[in-house]
């Protein structure tokens, strides 16, 4: 995907804490077309993504988080507003998606499966290969490296997807409930190796997800959408310093205040949702 033109409005100036901005959205929104008329999904969206940042989205189903993150990834456009990406260095992507529903071809192996972007960067072969096998130890598949897919539990899978993501090192990862398919005990494992290439990488996430539990885990700041059309409702600071682990940061007596106000602000959320649907021309 090209990077958006209108970052040329806003080009990578630094936000008030001095890191450059990765992403800004002004007034952003979103119309579909629906029946004869339109439904608005997002609107007046202001916010400031940093270089970096592990932000995580969060609110009640249908306030827009997919709708957004779709349009970070240039699978849909924004209708209203103003979006302005900051183009990543030549020869990388400007941003990978991790779906809910890992997307990796059947008919590739493991290892071909996470060098499939890489491959097309040009990238000289050595340095390619040495790349999809850090990845794929990071993610515990190099054994399964020359596996197929149909030979994968739905946690490898996902491992793979996440290989992939990275091993493409685009200028921002999109993450779209990534884990919300898995059992308890995966789930569990992913974060915290998600949380382990993170801190090798500091890329910046984009991350959504309905488990308070999760964003309070990965994120430097969560950011709560809610209403119909939805909007940012919330934004929480994460205090907990890095590397983390559940184990640790559960044993905080801050983790569960942070988790009890990001969970007071989805319920406002859901509630404010819920009183707007009314009249909004959908469905
Ligand atoms: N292509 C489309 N055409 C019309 N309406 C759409 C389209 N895509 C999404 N919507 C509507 O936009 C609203 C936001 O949808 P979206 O999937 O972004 O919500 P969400 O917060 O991700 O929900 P969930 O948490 O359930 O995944 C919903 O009311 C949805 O029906």
């Amino acid at each position: 995907m090209k990077a958006m033109p209108e970052f040329a409005l806003s080009p990578g100036a630094p936000a008030a804490s001095g890191r450059r901005r990765a992403i800004v959205m002004e007034n952003l929104g979103k119309r579909f077309l629906a029946g004869k008329g339109e439904y608005t999904a997002l609107r007046g969206v202001d916010l400031d993504i940093l270089d970096g940042e592990f932000v995580c989205i969060v609110g009640p189903s249908g306030c827009g988080k997919t709708t957004l993150l779709r349009i970070l990834a240039g699978l849909d456009t924004h209708t209203d507003g103003k979006l302005a990406v900051r183009p990543a260095p030549p020869g990388r992507p400007l941003t990978s998606v991790v779906f809910q529903e890992h997307s990796i071809f059947p008919w590739l192996s493991v290892y071909d499966n996470v060098a499939y972007g890489v491959r097309s960067s040009g990238m000289p072969k050595a340095e390619m290969t040495r790349r999809i096998d850090y990845y794929l130890d990071k993610v515990g598949l190099r054994p399964f490296a020359h596996a197929y897919p149909h030979q994968l539990s739905g946690g490898m899978k996902q491992r793979v997807s996440i290989a992939r993501a990275f091993a493409n090192d685009p200028g921002i990862l999109l993450m779209d409930e990534p884990f919300s398919a898995l059992d308890e005990q995966n789930r569990a494992v992913m974060q915290e190796e998600l949380l382990r290439i993170w801190e090798e990488t500091r890329k910046t996430v984009v991350f959504i997800t309905h488990s308070v539990d999760e964003a309070v885990l990965l994120a430097d700041r969560i950011v709560v959408l809610g209403g119909r059309p939805g909007g940012v409702r919330a934004t929480l600071a994460s205090p907990f310093p890095r590397p983390r682990s559940y184990a640790a940061l559960r044993a905080d007596r801050a983790y569960v205040d942070l988790a009890s106000r990001v969970a007071a602000h989805i319920q406002e959320s859901f509630l404010q949702t819920r009183s707007e649907q009314t009249g909004d021309g959908h469905g």
